[in-house]
Order: C-alpha cells, then sequence, then structure tokens
C-alpha cells in the first residue's frame, strides 16, 4: 500500500503488454502522463526502429490496454514541436500544416497524433498532446546541444554551430523544464475524463493538441554566447553548413491555446534557465565554471551534489 507522498516506480518497456496489463490491474489510473520516446532528431538515422517500437508500436500499446480499462484513463502525452516540419508560417499554431515531417523522429510523433485520434474516436478515451519545444535545464538529455556544447567547451573540444544553406542562423524556441511542467500539470488539471467503457465508446470525448514553446526564438550562435559567458570560458566554434540530418531551420510556438485553456505562460528566459542548468550541471559534474565561482562566493550550494 502507498502512503501518501510516496511514488511508486517501475522500470520496464512500454512494449511489454503483460507488465501493462498488471500495473492497470493494480491501479484503476484516472489520469497517465506519458512521456516515454525514443527522442532525439538526429539519432534517427542511426536507430530507425527504435523509433517505431517505442513512439508507435510502444504507444498503441498503451492504448490499447487503455482503452480495455475500466475506468479509462485519460491521457496526455509528449508530441513534439518537430511535427511542424517544413511548416514556414511562423508563430508555428496548432491549425498549421503538420503533413511534412524533416525526420523520422517527427513522422513518428506525426503518426501519435493520428493514432490518438483514432482512440479518441473509435474508443472515447480522452488524449492530449503536448508539442514541446526544444526543452532545456538541470537532468536535462546529454545527447541535446545545449548540454553537450557545455561539457564540448568545457573540455576544450570545438562545436559546430549549424547555419542553413542560405548563410541564416539557425533558431529554436529553447524552453525551460519547470514552464513545461506547468504546462503538463496544466493539460492534466483540465483533462476530461474518457467516455467509454471495457472497450466500448459512450459518447464523444475531449481530443486536443497544444504547442508548449517559450514564444521566443534565440539562434544557436546566441545560445553558446551566453554559455560562453555562464562557464567563464570561449567555445571553439566552427560555424557549418546544417548538414541533411532532419534538423529544421528555426522553431516559434504560438501558446496561445494553452494559454486559453490552462492558462500556460512561460517565464524563463533562455540566459536564466541556463543559468541554472550550469548551476546543476557544476554541482552534478564538479566542474568549475563562472557561475559556480559566483554562488559560492555568495554562500550558495551548487545544486545536483556529485555524479
Ligand atoms: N526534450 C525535448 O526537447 C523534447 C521536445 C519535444 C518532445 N519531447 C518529448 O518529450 C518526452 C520526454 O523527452 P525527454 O527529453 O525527457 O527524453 P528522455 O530520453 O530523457 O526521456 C524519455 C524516456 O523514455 C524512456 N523510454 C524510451 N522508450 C521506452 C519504452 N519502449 N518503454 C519504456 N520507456 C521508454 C527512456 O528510457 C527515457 O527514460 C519524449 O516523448 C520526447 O519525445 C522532448
Ligand atoms: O522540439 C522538439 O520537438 C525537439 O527538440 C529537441 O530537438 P532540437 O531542437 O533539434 O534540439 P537539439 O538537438 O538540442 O538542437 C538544438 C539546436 O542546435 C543545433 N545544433 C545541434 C547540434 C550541433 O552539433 N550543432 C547545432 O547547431 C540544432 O540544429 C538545433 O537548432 C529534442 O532533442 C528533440 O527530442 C525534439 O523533441
Amino acid at each position: 500500500m502507498l502512503l501518501k507522498n510516496q511514488v511508486f516506480i517501475v522500470d520496464g518497456d512500454l512494449n511489454d503488454a503483460v507488465l501493462l496489463a498488471k500495473l492497470f490491474d493494480v491501479v484503476p489510473f484516472s489520469h497517465i502522463l506519458h512521456l516515454a520516446a525514443q527522442a532525439g532528431v538526429r539519432y534517427a538515422m542511426q536507430n530507425p526502429q527504435s523509433y517505431v517500437s517505442s513512439n508507435i508500436a510502444g504507444f498503441i500499446n498503451l492504448l490499447e490496454i487503455a482503452k480495455s480499462a475500466n475506468p479509462q484513463p485519460a491521457i496526455v502525452w509528449a508530441s513534439s514541436s518537430s511535427v511542424y516540419g517544413l511548416n514556414d508560417k511562423v508563430p508555428f499554431s496548432e491549425l498549421h500544416r503538420t503533413d511534412r515531417p524533416a525526420s523520422l523522429y517527427a513522422a513518428t510523433k506525426k503518426a501519435g497524433e493520428e493514432i490518438a485520434h483514432t482512440y479518441n474516436h473509435i474508443y472515447g478515451l480522452s488524449l492530449t498532446g503536448l508539442r514541446f519545444f526544444t526543452v532545456y535545464g538541470p537532468w536535462g538529455r546529454p545527447d541535446m546541444a545545449y548540454f553537450f556544447f557545455t561539457k564540448d567547451i568545457l573540455q576544450g573540444k570545438s562545436i559546430d554551430v549549424y547555419q542553413t544553406q542560405e548563410g541564416k542562423q539557425v533558431a529554436r524556441d529553447f524552453t525551460y523544464i519547470d514552464d513545461v511542467v506547468k504546462g503538463c500539470v496544466g493539460a492534466l488539471d483540465t483533462a476530461e475524463k474518457s467516455t467509454g467503457s471495457g472497450g466500448k465508446k459512450k459518447k464523444p470525448a475531449q481530443l486536443r493538441v497544444y504547442n508548449l514553446g517559450n514564444t521566443s526564438p534565440v539562434p544557436v550562435g546566441q545560445l553558446v554566447s551566453i554559455l560562453e559567458s555562464l562557464l567563464g570560458k570561449k567555445a571553439k566554434k566552427h560555424v557549418v553548413g546544417m548538414p541533411r540530418n532532419g534538423d529544421v531551420p528555426f522553431t516559434h510556438a504560438n501558446v496561445s491555446l494553452a494559454y486559453r485553456d490552462f492558462g500556460y505562460k512561460p517565464s524563463t528566459d533562455l540566459a536564466s534557465g541556463l543559468r541554472k542548468f550550469v548551476k546543476w550541471y557544476s554541482g552534478y559534474y564538479g566542474v568549475e565554471t563562472r557561475v559556480k565561482k559566483e554562488i559560492q562566493g555568495a554562500g550558495e550550494v551548487p545544486e545536483g551534489g556529485s555524479a
């Protein structure tokens, strides 16, 4: 039995139907926040099958169990800004085209949105897809640019900063983790109940898609300048043409729908968010940075402990 404030952790694969069924037997889930996926745009060229397995087959496995559960849970899940693909209207709105993905990762997230539509339509599952925009912060993913740029700058290694074939800077609507977490909680709080029971739909159920971005794109070159200042070290920067690797030249979120429906309002600019990241990174990896010196000077302790 779980006591108040306790968390029950089960380590398993989404594709393990037996395990998922057991979990649903034990817990009558009212809500599910589904974040598990094979993430990363560029890695999709190296290991395409892992995207199909986690983002399509694994998602369907979860939906299959959820649709037969009684009660059916409401599901909030992570889609991606990458579904906008070659869309060049800015800022990206949920009403814009998402039928031209630039990477297999994006194609699997877009497939997820279509699959969600099907399970909502046939079985009455309440489904909300959240299109996250390049999320960064403490405990982030080491394969993301802000993270490995930090490591490489500190180690004196060179970094590649992409520009478009036309020589324009590549930009991202970098979004701080705490803002995204607030968006997830808002989506969960406003998720309506599913309307089916025992695999049968009783009436139409809620189906939503929202952008969760920062609404303020920043060129990657500027991200590097901010890191240089926070780390107290110059980057060995090579500006190179963006390889044909699934990347898109820019992202920029319009978040008015999320604001209207659950008050989503990102409040962390890139410099403040990266400062928190570098503070965590310094403590976690035990490395010297300008931020670490500043906070030690002020008598604070770096976050994260040691690795
Ligand atoms: N970080 C971003 O910038 C960003 C942007 C858009 C969307 N997203 C999406 O947000 C979600 C979380 O991303 P993240 O950056 O925290 O990635 P992450 O890699 O840190 O977290 C994803 C987790 O899913 C787990 N996972 C993968 N396949 C699984 C499977 N078959 N069964 C069980 N677990 C599995 C991984 O082990 C990992 O712990 C993902 O769905 C990702 O696609 C992330
Ligand atoms: O919002 C999303 O849907 C996605 O967000 C994230 O993808 P991206 O926006 O591509 O983030 P990330 O790899 O950190 O590259 C950042 C920038 O650095 C540029 N970049 C990258 C590598 C490099 O060597 N040089 C470079 O300039 C690169 O061109 C880009 O402009 C998630 O990883 C992904 O899982 C997905 O969910």
